[in-house]
């Protein structure tokens, strides 16, 4: 049986375009943030031949990933390449790059980008990996970017990647996007040169010019990935939760339309399938906490104290000011934000999105049924718990 190395050679082989539109990769990357998405990132350029260098705020980890060639604490014992730099000197590792990836907490992008601009290399293209939507501003992270690196080329990369699995060389896609380039070919769109840097057995990427798409999804999934955790904490189970994930989907294409996306770009990997991934599995953070919110732990208490990163918990908030200034329902990120910002039980939260007005499905038919009052659902479903 031919296996699946050889399979993908033969495929790059029997392609038909012509060796010019074959993009580009970028030959020298730097990876800002070494936490676990940032060495995953890291470890998949270098699998498909760059040269990185990984910045960690930290130095005694940065020497200590450099020693051992392991992110111990986030990727347990996966080889990280020879072609990975760790490094904590923050110039040093964007000297010479040719691009860099932003993969640090989407409430630290801001600082980050202005960092990156106070570095002498305004034409280095810079793509940012963080989920999410800045309190406040209620910017998306290539906007956060973009005000603070002004003149820059700014992509995202969003999509179904856990870092564990993709460090782990199991098959991972994601999107890709950019829309700078428009005026050249192609294959010499730094969104194509970027989707080629990181391109490898394991790795693929496919491209988009639909950034406020591809980041809506991001950033929405995480709250919808606590809803899902909150109420199979519960007790409730796969129609609880598929219910979920699809009228979560609804909100997640409302919210991009409003901000001049696509529908079908949220169907994409960034969306649909980032929903699927983190709502469904205790490998995701967000499902994780929103699980032991479900089963009666507090906030302190979801991971026993440690402090781990959950995006979904800020940015139930940042997504629901933005939706609520454009005047958009976006009912179960409300019940998320209920539970996680404004500590009300979870019954009562859940009933602001199951008592809603019966609607039609999709929405834009808005139909005016009788509902029943969010009380009686809150005792309907507070009958229901097993
Ligand atoms: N872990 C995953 O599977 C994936 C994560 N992401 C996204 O990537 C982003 C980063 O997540 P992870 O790497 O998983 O988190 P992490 O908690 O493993 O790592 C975060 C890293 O950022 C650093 N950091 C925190 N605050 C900083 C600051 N103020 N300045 C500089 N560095 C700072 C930390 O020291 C740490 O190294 C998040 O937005 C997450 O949603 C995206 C796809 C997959
Ligand atoms: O974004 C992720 C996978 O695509 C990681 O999800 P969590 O942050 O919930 O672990």
């Amino acid at each position: 049986m031919t296996d699946f190395k050889t399979l993908l050679q033969q495929r790059r082989l029997s392609a038909t375009h012509p060796q010019t539109s074959v993009p580009r990769p970028y030959e020298t990357l730097a990876v800002l943030g070494g936490g676990a998405w940032g060495t995953a990132l890291a470890i998949v350029a270098a699998r498909a031949g760059c040269q990185v260098r990984l910045w960690l705020r930290d130095s005694a980890r940065a020497a200590e990933i450099a020693r051992t060639r392991r992110n111990t604490a986030r990727l347990g014992d996966i080889p990280i390449p020879p072609g990975v730099i760790p490094t904590a000197d923050f110039a040093a590792a964007l000297d010479g790059a040719a691009a860099a990836l932003l993969v640090t907490p989407s409430a630290t992008v801001r600082e980050m980008a202005r960092r990156i601009a106070a570095h002498p290399a305004p034409h280095m293209p810079l793509f940012v990996s963080a989920k999410g939507i800045e309190a406040g501003t209620g910017l998306m992270m290539s906007a956060v970017a973009e005000e603070e690196a002004p003149g820059r080329v700014i992509g995202v990369i969003s999509g179904p990647t856990f870092a564990l699995e993709t460090a782990a060389g199991h098959p991972t896609a994601a999107t890709i996007a950019c829309t700078a380039g428009a005026d050249v070919p192609p294959y010499l769109r730094p969104g194509a040169r970027m989707a080629a840097s990181l391109t490898c057995d394991s790795f693929r990427p496919y491209v988009s010019d639909d950034m406020a798409g591809v980041e809506v999804g991001g950033a929405v999934k995480n709250v919808i990935a606590i809803a899902c955790g909150m109420l199979a904490g519960a007790g409730f189970g796969e129609n609880t939760r598929a219910a979920l994930i699809t009228r979560g989907l609804d909100e997640m294409k409302e919210l991009a339309v409003c901000l001049g996306g696509r529908r079908e770009t949220v169907t994409g990997l960034s969306g649909m399938g980032d929903l699927m991934l983190t709502c469904s599995s205790p490998q995701s953070r967000n499902f994780r906490y929103g699980f032991a919110r479900g089963a009666g732990r507090s906030d302190a208490d979801a991971f026993d104290g440690a402090p781990v990163l959950v995006e979904g918990r800020h940015n139930a908030v940042t997504v629901t000011d933005l939706a609520r200034r454009l005047h958009l329902h976006m009912p179960i990120c409300e019940m998320v934000r209920a539970v996680v910002a404004d500590g009300r039980p979870i019954g009562e939260a859940f009933a602001g999105f199951w008592a809603a007005p019966i609607q039609a499905e999709p929405r834009a038919l808005d139909l005016a049924f009788p509902h029943p009052a969010e009380a009686e659902v809150t005792r309907r479903f507070e009958a229901l718990l097993p």
